[in-house]
């Protein structure tokens, strides 16, 4: 794979002097689907603004397929498709003339053919001569994906691309987003869902106080950081836990009625087997047992906060 995308030492600080970016270095590869996640106020719409010359970097450098977005703005800027957050569309207009006027506004020929193979690509060929003001939520946002792939950009931003959106709608985006990377567009998504990340991305970065914290193949990110959890539940709570269990470095539950043991999914030998028999001949009596896989929402919550999953 060839990088497309390159971020390189990009700072930004706002009038006032809060930095909002602290020195971000990310390449993107040609396309991946990564997924950069963090929390509120995290730097992630500044930094897709700067990297699409609305917003100008204090320093650093961004380059899109070699161009830098500064030096050969045009250029550069002719390789993004931006989805904005907010649904900024003109409600009388027409679905395919809002995308013709998208791809206009980058100075391209007319293509009619290319605007049907969009429509059609994101299910709103039937509703090409509706009026914006009557679609759904859906539609509109699909509206928004078309928008930005009138002008054939090679990558693509989704700034929040389900952000209130219902679960079934959720899914349908994730879908188009999928076969999007199929035809060869490289997508980079900022989003709140991890679950998102989760059913999306090739790669996760995440970004908190203007810092990329980290970058990883999501699969790699799981298998190194994921773990299990082994809850046993007591009939009797306890206030310690007691000294014949301490070599299996148990955690009790918040209530005393639970006893949690965390271990490594891959390990030949999990400790489960000699941890109940150990329960047992202490006496304890199990109410019931579960297990749980830490998800990359728990990857994500500990690294922003600083701790181990
Ligand atoms: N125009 C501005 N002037 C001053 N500070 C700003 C401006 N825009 C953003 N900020 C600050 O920069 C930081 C990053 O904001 P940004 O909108 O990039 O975060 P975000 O990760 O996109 O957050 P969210 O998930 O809430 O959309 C925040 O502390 C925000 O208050």
């Amino acid at each position: 794979m060839s990088t497309i995308l390159s971020i390189t030492d990009l700072r930004k600080s706002y009038a006032g002097g809060f930095e909002a970016l602290k020195g971000v270095n990310l390449d993107i590869e040609e396309g991946e689907i990564l997924a950069l996640l963090g929390p509120n106020g995290a730097g992630k719409t500044t930094l897709i603004s700067t990297i699409c010359g609305i917003s100008t970097a204090s320093s650093g450098s961004v380059t899109v397929g070699g161009h830098c977005i500064e030096r050969a703005y045009r250029a550069a800027r002719e390789m993004i498709g931006l989805v904005p957050q907010e649904i900024n569309l003109e409600p009388f207009e027409t679905v395919m003339n809002s995308v013709r006027f998208s791809r206009g506004l980058f100075g391209k020929p007319k293509n009619d053919a290319l605007i049907e193979e969009i429509l059609k690509k994101l299910s709103l060929w039937d509703k090409r001569k509706s009026q914006i003001k009557e679609l759904s939520g859906g539609m509109k946002r699909r509206v928004l994906i078309a928008k930005a792939l009138s002008h054939e950009p090679r990558v693509l931003f989704l700034d929040e691309p389900t952000a209130g959106v219902d679960v079934e709608l959720r899914k349908d985006m994730w879908d188009v987003v999928r076969e999007l990377r199929e035809s060869g567009v490289t997508i980079i998504l900022t989003t709140h869902y991890i679950e998102e990340a989760e059913a999306m991305a090739d790669r996760v970065a995440v970004i908190a106080a203007g810092e990329i914290l980290l970058v990883e193949e999501k699969s790699d990110l799981m298998a190194r950081m994921g773990k299990k959890e082994l809850q046993v539940i007591l009939t009797e709570p306890l206030s310690t836990v007691p000294q014949a269990l301490a070599q299996h470095e148990l955690r009790l539950g918040e209530d005393g009625r639970s006893l949690i043991y965390t271990y490594d999914v891959k390990a030949e030998r999990t400790g489960i087997t000699s941890l109940l028999n150990d329960v047992a001949a202490a006496g304890l009596v199990l109410a019931d047992v579960s297990t749980r896989q830490s998800s990359l929402e728990d990857i994500f919550v500990g690294l922003v906060s600083g701790e181990d999953a």
